[in-house]
């Protein structure tokens, strides 16, 4: 193909890391600043101006941002997704340099100690954790403020909801300062923005990572297999789109290694391509375009890779109060107010600065079910709806969920949710329930608030009952869960896990999993932070084990 560059076959690298979201960027980071060579493969383009990126609306031409730098326009990702992201996966999910983390709105969250204690195994315990944590917010800090005048913009929406809060209980904190309380207390959200701009991996570790000489980054070529020979992994097949690589890439002979952080569909997908999944999923790969070259069926490695899909249970409701004040954050694309565009250039300040479409406040509520479980919500407040007055607040099910779901491929080898994880136990069902029953009871005496959704004559437990438990209803694009981590081997009876405590795959000594899809349960938060956590901790964990001649 024009454009695309073939791979020489004398280079080799220590490590290649596939996909560069919220996972693949900070571990390929790790492990070239430990001195090995690392090769960051990136199936889709450039996303923030820094890394050559070039789309954007009129008003940003000729600066070096793009879309993706103006926190502003997050939302565009709703409006015109082409070409940012993934179109072999049944769900909204970046492809590009960054992943999720240069689309996503910026949520950015300290993890509460649960998150990890409730679903992580040994090893992996908020306690485990804490240097990884400290080391991801010292390089990530977040912001409560992301307009560089300090300021907030726009702020009617939380000052109402807030004190209404207040009023009725609830405690404002600044959260990232208190992770561990996450029962009825409330804030500003937290974005991992930084100058005004997006921020996050993309513009800290990627950039460290790209200075080092034994670092090289390839984007526009997607691996299209791991190559093995048996548990062994050899290198990847890449296929080039546009401005790529092809060919054969390999890993340094006996010590190299391959860490999947291709996301919760990509990664599981990439799996299955190389022979490792149940085997009703590599028997469709076999049939697929894939089958001359798929590895043979006396090598593949049964694991439950696909299965234990989760999602936030996604809830929205929607209230209006006269008080609001709406932006119009999509306008901004092609109709912006040109002095918000002219102070976003010259200073980063302004409502540009901030997430569309006004998101806050943030609150959380810990609810304890009739089957003894907790269960973390989080409430997420933007100021858009039926009205100009409008806020629309999901409600997220996190911590404590016991529903999972399932991922699958199909002949064309696009992944698809073929069990949505939404509400299966009843007791997750209660939970969501309850929350909006508290917070019915909880906004009962604000003045002038009217209930658009669910109407006030309409009982808490119908309005849950009506919204289908499908992405297209349920969604929060926080999909994780597809190669959980654990110390019960999936190649056995009963069990469940498809990576060991150090993230490899069981029956592989060199292809690991560093991603969300690691992630056994789900979380209170927006789960980027966590996952740079994760990877942060997964590459401590890699770097010190012994290589093949240290053995014996
Ligand atoms: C619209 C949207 C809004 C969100 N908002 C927030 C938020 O505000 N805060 C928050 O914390 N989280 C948010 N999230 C979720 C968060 O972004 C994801 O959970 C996170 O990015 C997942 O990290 P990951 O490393 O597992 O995968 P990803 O970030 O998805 O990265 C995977 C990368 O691998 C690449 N890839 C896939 N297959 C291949 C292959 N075969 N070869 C090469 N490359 C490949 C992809 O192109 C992608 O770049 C949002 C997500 C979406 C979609």
């Amino acid at each position: 193909q024009a454009g695309c560059t073939n791979i020489s076959s004398t280079e080799t690298y220590d490590y290649i890391v596939v996909g560069s979201g919220a996972g693949g960027i900070p571990v390929a980071d790790r492990l070239s600043e430990a001195g090995h060579r690392v090769l960051l493969i990136e199936k889709g383009p450039p996303s923030t101006g820094r890394w050559g990126g070039i789309m954007k609306p009129e008003w940003l031409e000729g600066t070096d941002l793009t879309r993706f730098d103006v926190p502003g326009l997050c939302n565009q990702i709703w409006a015109d997704p082409t070409g940012a992201i993934c179109t072999d996966v049944d769900q909204m999910a970046g492809c590009m340099l960054g992943g999720g983390t240069a689309v996503n709105a910026g949520l950015w969250w300290k993890p509460h100690p649960d998150d990890w204690d409730v679903n992580f195994p040994e090893g992996w315990r908020s306690g485990d954790v804490a240097e990884a944590t400290e080391r991801v917010f010292e390089r990530i800090p977040g912001t409560i403020a992301p307009s560089m005048d300090g300021k907030r913009y726009l702020s009617q929406g939380f000052d109402m909801l807030g004190s209404s809060l207040e009023s009725a209980g609830w405690e404002y904190l600044v959260p990232n300062e208190n992770p561990d309380r996450k029962n009825r207390t409330y804030g500003h959200s937290t974005f991992m923005y930084s100058g005004g701009e997006r921020g996050g991996p993309l513009a800290t570790y990627l950039v460290s990572a790209v200075e080092r000489e034994s670092f090289t980054l390839w984007m526009n070529t997607t691996v299209r297999r791991i190559i093995r020979e048996g548990g062994h992994a050899t290198g990847v097949e890449v296929e080039c789109s546009g401005a790529g690589h092809a060919g054969i890439v390999s890993l340094t002979p006996r010590t190299g290694r391959v860490i999947v952080s291709a996301g919760a569909f990509g990664s599981a997908k990439l799996l299955f391509r190389s022979g490792i999944g149940p085997k009703d999923q590599l028997n469709v790969v076999k049939k697929s375009t894939d089958g001359p070259t798929m590895i043979s069926e006396d090598q593949w490695i049964e694991l439950p890779v696909g299965h234990n899909l989760n999602d936030h249970v996604g809830t929205d409701i929607e209230i209006a109060h006269p008080d609001v004040v709406f932006y119009d954050y999509y306008g901004a694309w092609d109709e912006p107010i040109i002095e918000d565009t002219e102070m976003y250039l010259s200073d980063r300040i302004g409502p540009l600065a901030q997430a569309a479409p006004n998101i806050g406040p943030i609150f959380w509520e810990i609810i304890t079910g009739s089957d003894g479980i907790d269960r973390h919500l989080q409430w997420q407040a933007r100021v858009e709806g039926e009205l100009n007055t409008s806020m629309t607040i999901t409600q997220y099910l996190g911590t404590g969920s016991l529903s999972r779901g399932r991922m699958t491929i199909t002949r064309q080898l696009n992944t698809v949710v073929s069990t949505p994880p939404y509400l299966r136990d009843e007791y997750d069902r209660e939970a969501v329930i309850q929350g909006i029953t508290n917070l019915r009871e909880s906004l009962k005496g604000v003045a002038n608030l009217t209930w658009i959704t669910p109407p006030s004559n309409v009982t808490v437990e119908d309005f849950v009952d009506s919204i289908p438990a499908t992405p297209a209803r349920r969604c929060a694009n926080h999909w994780i869960g597809t190669a959980k981590i654990g110390t019960d081997d999936g190649r056995e009876d009963g069990g469940t896990s498809v990576v060991d405590l150090n993230t490899k795959v069981y029956g592989t000594d060199n292809i690991f999993v560093v991603d969300a899809s690691i992630f056994p349960g789900h979380i209170t938060g927006n789960p980027s932070a966590m996952i740079v956590i994760a990877a942060e901790h997964a590459a401590e964990k890699i770097l010190a084990l012994p290589v093949p001649e240290d053995e014996e």
